[in-house]
């Protein structure tokens, strides 16, 4: 039970709770021996004796005590519900960051987000409020029993038989108001996740005027929020008005009680006076628990939510496995499905050496990205195994974290200075340095012409060009010195400068590491040393592009028809008519030796590996 488990999250902060739930009954003694005073002085009074001083002196007393134990008791609350909210928010995001980068596939943002700010904060009455009060209220009526019942114990005992009515009352409610606060919750959370959507693609609804639509669509589900809102308010109310009705009804009838007693004489005046004073201490800290249970379901309900997550299966935890000596990677007979019915990579096969460049290209679909992904730990295979050269590891997910570089097409820059950007890689990392990877990029002079490493970048990179925003990811991406870097279509939505000032990079790296290079454009795999083919979840084909070109399968194929269509699109008709024939990047070297665009391949690759291009 979750009641349990949250108890056992405060034993760090049990003497606050203790120095609380102490405060409250120094309150009490205090207030009872005010009363007792006060008592004594009204039957004086009526035997016609003032004593004026002990009263005085015992109501000063009582209010300097309970000023100073509200003082100490605030104090407490607020420090023990700090130190849990502080434990629930680290466990919360320890379990987020030990999926790594897979993390939104165990836990949506927008349940991280809600859950981790919002759900947390309503602890703050469970634990600063609730809790203590909990305590409190068993004891005070115990307290009480013990002073009162000396004056007359079947008056006393009226008080004690209303007590379980109201705990008894909580605890109905407590089951009727797990549905409701469920439901709030769920809604709550549904809520916030599709208003994160929508906002984050408000120019896409924008662009194709959907906006109103999703608008209204928001607006239904604010509705049924607020609904699930009013439900809750509702049911809190109700109850309320129902323990009002036995702690005013308890304290009316001991009261009765005390009154007919003293009729009876079987209590004294001041005795009965006592118990009228008292009487709805006895019911009041119950009745302010049920009042602050209402408030307290509502993080309970969050905190339902918090340790679903936290109970969630942590990430596989296979130790990693060395790649045999001489690779950087080998991929070994893997299987990967989103789900369990539709495979999407079968049996992948996959060697790479270090310093290689590797391109990873087919036909859009075929699972490229997801290859990418399960090197990067983003996936666990179904089947089969990804050796690394970087060896075994303790924390998988923070190994491959450390030791890979990914980029996609749209890497994320933080609305925060260059310096800030690049500093995310690499927190030491000095100004000389930052300065060196940006002229690797060719982006530096575009920097120093604006405020240097201080230049800040709008939301979503807006004042930067598409290229140059990608170049600044790159620049970061150096920093981080990996032993593996994934380009995953990092080129895509670059102009031709940048993309030969990416390549440029790229080769560059490969010099200090293993670099998969993801493309759609087939003319770069030319620089690579080995180009995997894939369709349909499968490597059809594996070699150089040379020997691929060659072999004149399903590679070239779709070479030659990219070429066209780029040949094409550039107006140079006249090669149009080399159609079918894969055509290499035209030097004068190739122009010269080759008759024909196979024979052009040939003297290609045996004047790369001789390094004259
Ligand atoms: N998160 C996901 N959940 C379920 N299926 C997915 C998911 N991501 C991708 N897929 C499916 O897996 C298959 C492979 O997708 P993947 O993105 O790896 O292909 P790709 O070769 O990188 O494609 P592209 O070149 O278009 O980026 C596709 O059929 C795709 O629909």
């Amino acid at each position: 039970m979750n009641t349990k488990r949250l108890i056992k999250a405060v034993a760090g902060t049990r003497r606050y709770i203790a120095l609380a739930v102490g405060m409250q009954v120094l309150a009490l003694l205090v207030n009872i021996g005010m009363i007792f005073v006060l008592a004594d002085f009204v039957q004086a009074l009526l035997a016609g004796r003032v004593r004026l001083g002990p009263v005085v002196l015992a109501v000063a007393g009582a209010f300097l005590v309970r000023a100073l134990s509200q003082y100490v008791q605030t104090w407490a609350s607020y420090r023990s519900s700090m130190a849990v909210k502080q434990r629930l928010r680290l466990a919360l995001f320890d379990k987020a960051y030990s999926y790594g980068v897979a993390y939104s596939g165990y836990i949506s943002p927008g349940e991280l987000v809600q859950i981790g700010v919002e759900g947390v904060e309503q602890l703050d009455n469970y634990y600063g409020r609730f809790l203590p009060q909990l305590i409190y209220s068993l004891l005070a009526p115990v307290i009480l029993f013990v002073a009162l019942v000396q004056l007359n114990v079947q008056v006393a005992l009226v008080f004690v038989a209303f007590i379980p009515i109201i705990p008894l009352a909580i605890f109905l409610v407590q089951k009727l108001a797990q549905r409701v606060m469920t439901n709030y919750w769920g809604s709550f959370i549904g809520l916030a996740d599709r208003f994160l959507d929508n906002v984050q693609g408000l120019v896409t609804l924008k662009l194709y005027g959907a906006d109103e639509a999703r608008n209204e669509a928001m607006n239904k589900e604010a509705e049924a929020f607020r609904l699930a809102t009013m439900r809750v308010l509702r049911m809190q109310l109700s109850n309320i008005g129902v323990m009002d009705l036995v702690a005013y009804g308890g304290a009316a009838l001991g009261t009765f009680m005390a009154i007919f007693a003293l009729s009876q004489g079987a209590l004294s005046a001041a005795g009965c006076l006592a118990f009228i004073l008292l009487g709805a201490d006895f019911f009041l800290p119950l009745r302010q628990l049920g009042a602050f249970f209402h408030v307290a379901m509502n993080g309970l309900a969050a905190v339902d939510r918090l340790f679903k997550v936290l109970d969630r299966p942590a990430a596989a935890e296979a130790a990693l496995e060395p790649a045999p000596a001489g690779l950087a990677l080998e991929v070994d007979g893997v299987d990967y499905g989103y789900t369990a019915d539709v495979p999407v990579l079968k049996d992948i096969h996959l060697k790479v050496r270090p310093h290689e460049l590797v391109a990873l290209v087919g036909p859009s679909g075929c699972g490229k990205s997801t290859l990418a992904g399960l090197l990067c730990g983003e996936y666990e295979p179904n089947r089969g195994i990804i050796r690394y050269g970087f060896g075994a590891g303790e924390n998988r997910a923070a190994v491959l974290a450390k030791r890979i570089g990914r980029i996609d097409a749209q890497p994320w820059l933080f609305n925060e200075s260059v310096r800030a950007n690049l500093q995310m890689a690499d927190p030491t990392v000095s100004e000389a340095k930052m300065w060196q990877v940006l002229e690797k990029v060719r982006l530096a002079d575009r920097l120093r012409a604006a405020e240097g490493l201080d230049t800040v970048i709008c939301e979503g990179g807006g004042n930067f060009s598409g290229g140059q925003r990608q170049r600044l990811a790159i620049a970061r991406l150096l920093l981080k010195e990996a032993d593996l870097y994934i380009f995953d279509e990092a080129t895509s939505n670059v102009d031709a400068a940048s993309e030969a000032v990416i390549m440029e990079v790229i080769k560059d790296l490969c010099r200090q590491a293993t670099v998969v290079m993801i493309t759609h454009r087939l003319q770069l795999t030319l620089e690579a040393d080995q180009v995997v083919f894939m369709t349909k979840g499968r490597i059809e084909e594996q070699g150089t592009a040379e020997a691929l070109l060659a072999q004149e399968g399903a590679f070239a194929k779709m070479y030659t028809e990219q070429r066209q269509l780029e040949t094409y699109g550039s107006g140079r008709a006249q090669t149009r008519e080399r159609v079918g024939a894969p055509i290499p990047p035209v030097t004068p070297q190739l122009a010269d030796a080759a008759d024909s665009p196979a024979e052009a391949w040939g003297y290609y690759g045996q004047l790369q590996r001789q390094g004259v291009m």
